[in-house]
């Protein structure tokens, strides 16, 4: 039984290793998944061409799919290069069957022709692809194949989306259409259509030759992040920023064409996508259909440092938290009618002018509007239902909710004054609708966006913030270390701490005791600034005669050994999330 996510390939063999088997072998491994593979036929290729292709029978092909099916199943397929429509049918059957015992997801990169221009599996396949489609919960098609399988031309935006829409109509859940070849405003565009909505992802079109096994790639890295859980959005994210990375750091081959290069999980912000709205010109061009603002950026907040930041229901819990020193506060109270809470916003938004904190009004942003609050807090569905401009023009801060790539990204496009990474661990205090980030998601996160103040949220407490804190991240927002803890002025002393003390100790990756956020892409320091955010609370236990431990965990956490204990229930929660 593999421990990592486990994904089969159902595809050809490359002998030159750039496509195919190959390919999905070497993305699965970038990606921390197991590959199995089941071979579709053999070709003989090199960097010039393709010189055959030789079709295992359907009994090689069963006798692969069963051999690994007694063993485990996956939670993602990828199927790539099917020989001949008897294979085809074979599959789709098989597949059909499959998904009635496990929970699998199957892409589909529809690859009839090797970017040699070589035909591999003939157009004769284009026929029987009704029943795969299917059984696929998305294929991947450029803009030939697309043309090829929903039998409509393909040749600007509007035709582009009515294939995609054909395609939907045959049978599949989704459809990914790749736009490699379209070259609009030198952006190379990624159109992904399903019943719920429609997304356009661009990226500058890199101009190489060497993009042989790109499709596979794209696909095998699609098939990877969903076995590991990232929802599709993410998934696309991740994929796109793979290839990219792949295509600028390609290397010539042989006479031909070179390979898309296999170079580990994306972590450089310039290899990943922009996610297009309505109003950009590419939005425009496409007719894409979404209300996602376009807009200036929002005021700063003159610190990457917020601190710990609480997050609380009531006007006593400000008022309380105020008098403690606390600098950075949201006041969160939910579904109630804006008569019901105006005249608390309005107390809280008086008294954290009068203590100079930075408090933010939850959800209610019309009235903080109104009342001259220093920062509203919004969700992304929030986003699309707010008049972003008017928060903007009135100079109020906005902080934004991400759960993932997808939103991370979407987020630093409308340039708000921090951002919000949950939920880091799991939460009673809220439903939340995504998994559990875990501590390497929030690495991941933190590392690519390290310009915007960044404030990790969900299931922190003090056992936790100290490995929450060497992510890099400038703040931690609490609802249940604060308001359930039995005395919460040492609660927030001591989160303070040690948020504190993670900072002074640097992060352990970057080793010279500088937070790896200062550092741009060349890891050179960019400068620092002062990391204890409130005055009042500032490392006292620190100041006070108790020294950072070297761990950055609080003694009440150390055994007489020293040795971290942790607490038990945050453990067993700890367990939950992903260590990807
Ligand atoms: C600091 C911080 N981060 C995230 C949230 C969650 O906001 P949202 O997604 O809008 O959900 P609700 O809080 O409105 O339920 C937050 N409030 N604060
Ligand atoms: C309000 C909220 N938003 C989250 C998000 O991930 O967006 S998690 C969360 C609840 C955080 O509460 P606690 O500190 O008690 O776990
Ligand atoms: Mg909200």
């Amino acid at each position: 039984m593999s421990l990592k996510p486990l994904v089969w390939s159902i595809a050809g063999s490359d002998n030159r290793a750039g496509a195919g088997l190959q390919a999905d072998l070497l993305t699965g491994h970038d990606f921390e998944v197991s590959v199995s593979t089941v071979v579709s036929a053999v070709t003989a290729q090199n960097s010039s061409g393709v010189s055959a292709v030789d079709a295992v029978s359907l009994d090689t092909l069963s006798a692969q799919l069963e051999s690994l099916a007694i063993e485990q199943t996956p939670k993602a397929i990828k199927i790539g290069m099917l020989a001949n429509a008897e294979q085809l049918r074979f599959v789709a059957d098989y597949l059909a069957s499959l998904k009635q015992r496990c929970d699998v997801f199957v892409v589909w990169d529809p690859v009839m022709r090797a970017s040699s221009g070589d035909s591999l599996a003939g157009e004769s396949l284009a026929a029987s692809a009704k029943a795969l489609l299917h059984v696929v919960d998305l294929v991947t098609p450029n803009a030939g194949e697309l043309s090829l399988l929903s039998g409509m031309s393909v040749n600007d935006g509007a035709s582009l989306k009515a294939a995609c829409q054909a395609m939907l109509a045959q049978g599949c859940t989704a459809v990914l259409a790749k736009g490699g070849h379209w070259n609009l405003d030198g952006e190379a565009l990624d159109y992904y259509l399903d019943a719920q909505q429609e997304l356009l992802i661009s990226s500058p079109r890199l101009d190489t030759a060497h993009s042989h096994g790109t499709g596979c790639t794209l696909a095998s890295a699609i098939a990877a992040t969903r076995a590991k859980d990232y929802p599709i959005e993410d998934a696309l994210i991740l994929a796109k920023a793979y290839v990219n990375q792949g295509l600028r750091l390609a290397e010539a081959q042989g006479e031909g064409t070179g390979s898309v290069a296999h170079a580990g999980w994306p972590t450089n912000r310039a290899d990943f996508p922009r996610i297009e709205s309505a109003h950009s010109k590419i939005g425009q061009w496409f007719g894409i259909d979404n209300n996602w603002p376009a807009l200036a950026p929002f005021a700063s907040c003159d610190t990457l440092n917020l601190g710990i930041y609480p997050v609380v229901d009531s006007l006593e819990w400000i008022e309380r938290l105020l008098e403690l020193g606390v600098k950075t506060l949201q006041l969160r109270i939910k579904d109630k009618r804006d008569a019901e809470v105006e005249a608390d916003i309005k107390a809280a938004i008086e008294l954290g002018h009068k203590h100079q904190a930075r408090l933010f009004i939850n959800d209610y942003w019309r009235l903080a509007i109104q009342h001259g609050a220093y920062g509203v807090h919004l969700g992304q569905e929030d986003l699309l239902e707010t008049d972003l401009n008017a928060i903007a023009d009135a100079g109020l801060r906005l902080g934004v909710s991400t759960h993932g790539y997808f939103e991370l990204l979407r987020a630093v496009q409308i340039r708000p004054s921090y951002i919000a990474l949950g939920h880091i661990f799991p939460t009673t205090t809220k439903d939340m609708p995504s998994l559990p980030q875990g501590l390497a998601r929030l690495q991941r996160y933190a590392d690519l966006v390290r310009e915007y103040p960044l404030v990790a949220i969900g299931g922190i407490d003090l056992a936790r913030a100290p490995s929450v804190a060497q992510t890099g991240v400038g703040s931690i927002a609490v609802v249940r270390a604060v308001t359930e803890a039995d005395d919460p002025a040492l609660a927030l002393e001591q989160l303070e701490s040690a948020l504190c003390h993670s900072h002074e100790n640097g992060n352990p990756s970057t080793g010279n005791g500088l937070d790896s956020r200062f550092r741009g892409n060349d890891g050179i320091a960019r400068g620092n600034e002062p990391v204890c955010h409130s005055p009042d609370l500032a490392c006292h236990s620190h100041e006070n005669g108790n020294p950072p431990t070297g761990s950055g965990l609080d003694s009440r956490f150390r055994g007489n050994d020293g040795v971290a204990r942790g607490n038990d229930k945050s453990q067993r929660e700890e367990a939950l999330c992903p260590k990807d």
